[in-house]
């Protein structure tokens, strides 16, 4: 099949017209092979269902390498030590409140296991597709799936990249309902994502003035979904989008990105690159905190744009609240001259409105004011 034949990237009168866009998905769905796959094959164009209106693509005058802005980050060492505690504690707090995003070092989980997880990723979307196409899969219940793009039969411009997702919504997964190709690294690196987790939530805790268990009380912090994204090689980057704008709906994302870098944030108006730091681990605010906190803590804008150079790696690890908790503005921080600026809801509630918001920040939906 050629994804190119029909594609061309101008629009000529009646082009609109002709063009069936729901058959070229079903095309590519049908392959199983992924965005990988497509560069696999050749393609020297990016293929039209993949084309983004150039108002959401990155403005080529305004290089994030440019800006003044560096994205803070935070050594952890000696977190347990209480006046280090203090210092750290700080950081956190004025990062959350100033940039929703901060990097992380000395956090405890071992780079050994971050290196091994990356490889595994690559290994996974590299290996025979008859292998990978097993996992092929957008079915929600499914706990492991490998697809391009969730949204991919809705969209209106589909992402480049192919992703892996491990659903922990239900408890533990079971070494073999894993492939084979990433189940150590994925068991090994979701250990460490629950214990960074814990003191992730007792300092974030801390930096809201709370006691420190408050976070973990409320059970507003768990690790439940890891996405792990393969972003192939682009042949015309300035087209399409690795990941589009958004903020994430989770309550808190740690993420973890290879060399590569990509990762921009949005700040005060300017996009930011987040440089990749060999060893740290990208955490940021999602929706969610920021709706518990009353707007102390902000979620945050990131995108990813395409890129010449590939594959680029990254794992995403969202901490979720537990879907029997309703969720509401945290009581502490609330008098009469701070009123609820949100209505409660669930995470269910929450996140369909993400959806049917195409990514973007469903905030303004729950206000009260
Ligand atoms: O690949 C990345 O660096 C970011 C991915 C991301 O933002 C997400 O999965 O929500
Ligand atoms: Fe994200």
């Amino acid at each position: 099949m050629d994804f190119t034949s029909s594609v061309g990237n101008k629009l000529v009168p009646g082009d609109e017209l002709g063009y069936d866009r729901a058959k070229e998905v079903k095309e590519f769905d049908e392959t199983k092979a992924g965005v990988k796959g497509l560069v696999d094959s050749g393609v020297t164009k990016v293929p039209r269902f993949l084309i983004h209106p150039p108002e959401s693509l990155p403005n080529p005058m305004l290089s994030p390498a440019t800006t003044h802005f560096q994205v803070p980050v935070i050594d952890l060492q000696g977190f347990e030590q209480s006046c280090r505690r203090m210092e750290i504690v700080d950081q956190i707090r004025k990062a959350s409140e100033t940039w929703g995003i901060f990097q992380m070092i000395n956090h405890g989980v071992p780079v050994s296991a971050m290196d091994k997880m990356l490889e595994a990723v690559q290994q996974f979307h590299e290996q025979p597709k008859e292998e990978k196409i097993k996992w092929y899969s957008r079915d929600l219940k499914q706990p492991v799936k490998y697809y391009t793009n969730m949204n991919l039969l809705v969209s209106k411009a589909a992402s480049w990249r192919d992703s892996i997702s491990f659903d922990f919504k239900y408890g533990p997964l079971n070494l073999a309902a894993l492939p084979l190709a990433c189940r150590e690294s994925v068991s090994e690196y979701w250990k460490h994502m629950i214990e960074l987790s814990k003191t992730l939530k007792e300092l974030l805790s801390e930096a809201l003035g709370l006691s420190t268990d408050y976070l973990a009380n409320i059970e507003c912090m768990k690790p439940e979904l890891f996405l792990c994204h393969y972003y192939p090689a682009c042949p015309e980057p300035y087209l399409t989008l690795g990941t589009k704008k958004h903020s994430d709906p989770s309550s808190l994302t740690i993420l973890l990105q290879d060399n590569i870098g990509g990762l921009q944030v949005l700040h005060q108006d300017n996009w930011v690159n987040v440089p990749p730091v060999h060893g740290a681990l990208v955490v940021n605010i999602g929706d969610l905190l920021q709706l518990i906190t009353n707007d102390k803590f902000r979620s945050v804008e990131h995108r990813v744009p395409a890129g010449r150079i590939g594959p680029r790696i990254s794992a995403a690890c969202f901490l979720n609240p537990s879907p029997a908790r309703k969720l509401g503005p945290i009581k502490e921080f609330l008098s009469d001259s701070n009123p609820p600026i949100y209505r409660e809801t669930h995470i269910s509630e929450y996140a369909a409105h993400h959806t049917s918001k195409a990514g973007n920040s469903a905030l303004s939906h729950f206000k009260l004011l």
